[in-house]
């Protein structure tokens, strides 16, 4: 997934849509040496192998898309993607100008074509699952951390790999976490109160949401309660670490070269983290691993039932063929798990917060609707069952999703090529990059894109509304497989903090208090740190 449009970044989000020219052919094996790129001379991908006179073909295809204008004809829109608050809203202003798509291309050989309509995104994120690549130009930097993974394979081995995992999201496996979504909620909230009490309720949000996210992830995946929120731990602090080395190595033109990348003091800690974070896994696995094969049937049924974990149920998934996934495999699937569950789901709970805390009469109706769901009870704790007894802060989670969506924009090239509404053709080969951003902020979708209003989300406008135009978790074969489970953690989370707290705006440290600027890095997040007044509120019967 990819969130954030740096200039620098040209060649991740550029097409190599026409690559049987002879500059190509030098350009990219001197861009990304040690792949291969012997396709640009037209001898190996199916994807790209054109008859001659095909780049000619491209670009008579692509012609049917508009072109922002360009400050020159050879290098195109080289140069002009902004990042920071400035590059969503130039998207604001491409999305008000072209309405539905547009074509951007770099140099004589990328391109790279750009939707924001749902009618324009439903055929690309509903191709089948067998036509469909993530290009390895913008997810190559994560296969050192996440090897073959779902999040990254493509064709049969995807499809594979998402039947087997499918599983492991089922909602009988995800009743469970809900303890433990409880669980870490209710740690964050114990170190809030000291924080208060020592006199400072302005609270950054990202710094302990994100902890909380990796403590709930590290008892679901492993059962392992690592106590990350409250002290350092060598594991959460890696994985923290890759985050911010992927960002950053994308923002550096020269780092996207392996042989440079590796030499240098990030690539040198990228290693390190690496080392840790695998090494962690590896040890996980083998070791429950290793229990299982020492463990006769009759053992493992007399022995006290243990809750199942990820690495449990990947553990015993098999395929038609009773064919199980191995344990290079299986840590692979672990890592992207808390790669592509952490940040999302922190970044959706901090903005659904900052969004209540800008509008308190939402707040207020959400809480009352909480204090009503648990007035009975003794203990203040969120069920599976209430779940769906949320309806309007379920309608306000949505619309922060909508507002603030996690990730930004994902890329997909296609072995077809794919016909899209007026007739227009995406070449088989040719980026699309579609965005969520770009969708949600839409003016001929949604009126007013830019505020917070949850009625959207009543249950009659829903019919109106395409099933494409709402897309956090992107759509079709290839969405978020854990979406179910971030969803249920942002429902526990939003309504402990505010059953427990009252929202209001923060105060940045430089002395800001209003215009948050947005910060579209892997995730989306504030510059500065998103900061929040938080008051306690007097419990229940006090
Ligand atoms: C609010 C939180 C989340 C958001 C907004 C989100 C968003 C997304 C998006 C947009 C994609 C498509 C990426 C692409 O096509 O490149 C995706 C894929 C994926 N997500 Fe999430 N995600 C969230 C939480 C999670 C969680 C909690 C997990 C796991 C615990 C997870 C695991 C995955 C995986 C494994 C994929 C790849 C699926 C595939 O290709 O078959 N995500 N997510």
């Amino acid at each position: 997934m990819i969130t954030s449009w740096p200039s620098s970044d040209i060649f991740h989000y550029a097409c190599p849509s026409w690559c049987s020219g002879s500059a190509s052919q030098v350009l990219l094996p001197l861009f990304y040496p040690g792949r291969d790129w012997s396709w640009t001379g037209g001898n190996r991908c199916d994807l790209d192998r054109e008859p001659a006179g095909a780049p000619r073909l491209v670009l008579r295809k692509l012609s049917c898309f508009s072109k922002p204008p360009t400050h020159s004809w050879l290098i195109g829109h080289l140069g002009q993607m902004k990042s920071a608050e400035e590059g969503l809203l130039q998207v604001d202003e491409l999305v008000k100008t072209y309405k539905h798509s547009c074509s951007w291309f770099f140099g004589p050989f990328y391109h790279l074509v750009r939707v924001f309509h749902p009618d324009f995104v439903k055929p690309l994120l509903m191709a089948p699952g067998s036509i469909t690549v993530k290009d390895e130009l913008v997810y190559d930097h994560l296969r050192p951390w996440l090897g073959d993974s779902l999040l990254i394979s493509n064709g049969d081995e995807w499809s594979r790999k998402r039947r087997l995992l499918t599983s492991a999201f089922h909602f009988d496996i995800l009743k469970n976490y809900i303890v433990t979504f409880n669980t870490s909620t209710n740690i964050m909230h114990e170190k809030w109160k000291r924080t208060i009490m020592n006199g400072n309720n302005n609270i950054e949000m990202f710094n302990d949401v994100t902890l909380m996210t990796l403590d709930s992830l590290l008892k679901c995946a492993f059962s392992c309660s690592s106590n990350c929120q409250e002290s350092t731990n060598e594991y959460v602090s890696a994985i923290v670490e890759l985050s911010d080395l992927i960002m950053d190595r994308r923002l550096k033109m020269l780092h996207h070269w392996d042989w440079i990348y590796w030499k240098t003091k990030q690539g040198q800690r990228f290693k390190k983290a690496l080392s840790i974070v695998h090494g962690y896994t590896r040890d996980v696995v083998q070791k429950r691993r290793l229990l299982i094969s020492q463990q006769t049937k009759s053992e493992l049924s007399a022995a006290a039932p243990k809750r199942k974990d990820f690495v449990d149920i990947i553990l015993s998934a098999e395929d038609e063929d009773g064919q199980g996934l191995s344990d290079e495999e299986i840590l692979a699937e672990a890592n992207t798990f808390m790669f592509a569950g952490h940040d999302t789901t922190a970044s959706a709970i901090c903005w659904t917060l900052y969004n209540l805390a800008q509008h308190s009469h939402y707040q207020e109706k959400c809480r009352e609707e909480v204090i009503e769901l648990l007035k009975e009870r003794d203990e203040l704790a969120i069920e599976w069952e209430d779940l769906t007894n949320l309806p309007f802060t379920t309608m306000c989670i949505k619309e922060s999703l909508r507002l603030h969506s996690p990730v930004q924009a994902v890329t997909r090239k296609y072995t077809q090529d794919i016909t899209l509404p007026g007739n227009r053709t995406v070449p088989k080969g040719v980026i699309c990059l579609v965005s969520i951003y770009g969708t949600h902020h839409n003016p001929v979708v949604w009126s007013n894109p830019n505020d917070f209003d949850p009625m959207r989300f009543e249950l009659n406008n829903k019919e109106t509304r395409s099933s494409t135009a709402f897309i956090p978790f992107s759509a079709g074969p290839r969405n978020c497989i854990g979406q179910k489970f971030a969803l249920a953690e942002l429902k526990v989370v939003v309504a402990l903090t505010l059953l427990r707290f009252r929202l209001s705006p923060g105060v940045n440290p430089d002395g800001r208090t209003t215009g948050v600027r947005r910060l579209p890095q892997l995730v989306l997040r504030a510059e500065g740190g998103l900061w929040l007044q938080v008051e306690p509120l007097k419990p229940k019967g006090t």
